[in-house]
C-alpha cells in the first residue's frame, strides 16, 4: 500500500495555486517507466493501453509539475496504478464515486481508466492539480470524470450522494471520515486505501466514526494473488447522516448500496 506520496495529508506544496501549462506536450519521454507487468493486463484488460497513457502523464508532466515524485516513475505501475485499481473490484457496476484529494488522479483517474461504467467526480482543492486531472481527462479522452476543485468539507450538498467515497493517503480516519462520509448516500460506503495503520486507525477513531454516522470499519484485501501485498481497504458503510453538530436525520433501509457491492476481496472486521 502506498501511503508515502510525496506529500502529507492536506499538503499544498509549494506555488499549488499557480496553474501549470494549459495543455500536455504532445510527445512526452516516458523511458523510465517500463513495461507494464502482467498484473496491469489483468487489472485494466482491454483499457491496458489508455493506463499506459495516464502512466506516461504522471511519469512526465505528472513529475514536471511536482505531483509526482521523480523516483516513483520507475514503480508508477506496480506502486500506483495496479495498486488503486485493484480497488475496482469493491465498485459495482454503474456506481457513482467520488474520490477526495486526487491529487495526480490517484485513484480516481486510475479508477476511471480501468471502469467505463463507473461516474466518477475528483475532489480536489489545489489548482495545479486540478489544472493537471482536467487536462489529463480530456488527454485520455475520460467521458466519465468530473473534476471539482475544493475541499471535501467545502463541496458538501453541491454534489449528490455517491455510492462510493474513495480516499488514499489523505488523512487519519477520524478527519478522513468527517470529509467523507457526508459526500456518501445513506447506504453508501467510504473506501480508504490504508496501509499498516489501518486497524490502529479502526480501533482509535471507531467512537468517532460512529458520531458521524458510519457503520463498523472493515478491511479488505484487494488484489489477493496478483500484487504482493495486496491493497488494505478500510470500508465504512454510511449508515445515517448526520449534520455535522447535529443528531442524525435518517437511516439506511434495506434496500441500500451497501448490499450491492462487488466484495471479492478478503475481509475482516477491525
Ligand atoms: C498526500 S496527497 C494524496 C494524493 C493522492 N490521493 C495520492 O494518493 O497520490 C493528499 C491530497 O489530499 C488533498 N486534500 C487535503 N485536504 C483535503 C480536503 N479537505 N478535501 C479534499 N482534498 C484534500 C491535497 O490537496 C492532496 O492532493
Amino acid at each position: 500500500m502506498v501511503t508515502d506520496t510525496r506529500y502529507g495529508a492536506g499538503d499544498s506544496g509549494p506555488g499549488d495555486e499557480t496553474p501549470g501549462p494549459s495543455s500536455f506536450p504532445a510527445d512526452s519521454d516516458s523511458t523510465s517507466l517500463g513495461e507494464p507487468p502482467a498484473s496491469a493486463g489483468v487489472v485494466f484488460g482491454e483499457r491496458l493501453a489508455l493506463a499506459g497513457r495516464y502512466a506516461q502523464l504522471l511519469a512526465t508532466e505528472g513529475v514536471v509539475r511536482g505531483l509526482i515524485g521523480p523516483r516513483e516513475t520507475p514503480r508508477l505501475w506496480e506502486r500506483h496504478l495496479v495498486n488503486c485499481g485493484v480497488m475496482a473490484e469493491m465498485i459495482p457496476t454503474g456506481a457513482t464515486v467520488v474520490d477526495v484529494g486526487s491529487g495526480a488522479g490517484l485513484p480516481g483517474l486510475v479508477l476511471a481508466v480501468a471502469r467505463p461504467d463507473l461516474a466518477i467526480t475528483l475532489v480536489e482543492p489545489l489548482a495545479r492539480r486540478t489544472s493537471f486531472l482536467d487536462e489529463a481527462v480530456v488527454v485520455l479522452g475520460l467521458d466519465n470524470v468530473t473534476v471539482v476543485r475544493g475541499r471535501a468539507e467545502e463541496v458538501v450538498g453541491q454534489l449528490p450522494g455517491a455510492d462510493v467515497v474513495t480516499a488514499r493517503a489523505v488523512a487519519a480516519l477520524d478527519k478522513l471520515a468527517g470529509w467523507c462520509l457526508p459526500l456518501a448516500a445513506v447506504g453508501g460506503r467510504l473506501l480508504a486505501m490504508k496501509g499498516s495503520t489501518a486497524v490502529d486507525e479502526i480501533v482509535e477513531h471507531a467512537a468517532t466514526v460512529q458520531g458521524l454516522g458510519g457503520g463498523p470499519a472493515v478491511i479488505h484485501l484487494c488484489g489477493e494473488g496478483l500484487i504482493d501485498p495486496p491493497t488494505t481497504i478500510v470500508e465504512i458503510a454510511k449508515e445515517r447522516h448526520v449534520v455535522p453538530g447535529r443528531r442524525s436525520v435518517a437511516s439506511a433501509s434495506g434496500s441500500s448500496a451497501s448490499g450491492r457491492r462487488g466484495g471479492r476481496g478478503r475481509s475482516r472486521r477491525g
